[in-house]
């Protein structure tokens, strides 16, 4: 029995002017249906290109992705990306940002009042239905990246890739979509890889942690499996001993023999 979603033995080798750099060797990682799993590691270690292998935007140069059973060649709505950078169109506004994700993935299929609707209820999932009609200028950080996540969302994709998507927020906002995150996840049981440098974001968010080892050709050097359950309240689990040995072991991984690097701990 293969897995949901598989990342299996990926080797990914970018053509630089110095020659063949290879990023990431021999990348195994194994996600269930419903599973939200993070990968941490340090800057420049290859986690976004193993997220870039999923979402089909960077290919393997041997071994490869597959979602389903079906191997992964290039990019779909089925497997939405959120970003950093949330690339809101600045001219539309947040309704319009969302639609026209929605209508690039239902139109044909759906009518336009399914695919407002459709949009009205990914803003309202994350909480945006007051901003509908405002534009990316006229709104905060916090709140483009929730349009982000709201757009990924309509989609109604397989899997939920987000790389970073809270890392240039500050620590409230940011405290703030992660509890979103956490409730629209139960809601819809949405699979999700998301890509953080921060480890108490990974051991909150997720169910299992795959940590990378460093670069060139870094690889999986292990993986925590958090077995806290949910819902997960960020102030009762400060205390958790549970929670505080997870978060020791990441930093342990970390900060033994994977080199420094910048880690928010
Ligand atoms: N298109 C590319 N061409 C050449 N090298 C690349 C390319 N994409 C990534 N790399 C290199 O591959 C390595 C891994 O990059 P990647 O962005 O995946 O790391 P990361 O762990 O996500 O980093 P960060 O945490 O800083 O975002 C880096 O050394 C990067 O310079």
């Amino acid at each position: 029995m293969t897995a949901y979603l598989e990342v299996d033995h990926a080797t990914i080798e970018f053509k630089t002017r110095k020659g063949i750099y290879r990023a990431v060797q021999n990348v195994s990682i194994e996600v269930e249906q419903g599973e939200f799993v993070s990968i941490i590691g340090h800057s420049g270690c290859g986690k976004s290109t193993v997220l870039n292998l999923i979402a089909g935007l960077v290919p393997a140069s041997s071994g490869g992705a597959l979602l389903g059973g079906r191997e992964i060649s290039g990019p779909s709505p089925e497997r939405a990306v959120v970003f950093q950078n949330h690339s809101l169109l600045p001219w539309l506004t947040c309704f319009g940002n969302v639609y026209l994700a929605v209508e690039k993935v239902f139109s044909g299929h759906q009518s336009k009042t399914q695919m407002r609707e459709r949009t009205d209820e990914a803003l309202a999932l994350v909480g945006l239905t007051h901003a509908r009609d405002k534009r990316p200028n006229e709104i905060s950080g916090g709140m483009k990246q929730r349009v982000g996540i709201a757009r990924a969302l309509a989609m109604e994709p397989k899997v939920l890739l987000m790389d970073e998507p809270f890392g240039a927020l500050d620590a409230l906002t940011r405290a703030n979509l992660q509890d979103s995150l956490m409730e629209i996840q139960a809601r819809l049981k949405s699979t999700v890889v998301m890509v953080t440098h921060d480890v108490d974001e990974a051991v909150l968010l997720s169910d299992r942690i795959v940590m990378m080892t460093n670069g060139p050709a870094a690889t999986v050097g292990q993986i925590l499996s958090v077995d806290l359950p949910r819902p997960r309240n960020r102030l009762q689990l400060a205390e958790d001993t549970r929670y505080i040995h997870h978060r020791a072991e990441v930093l342990r991984f970390l900060h033994s023999g994977h080199g420094a690097g910048a880690i928010a701990a």
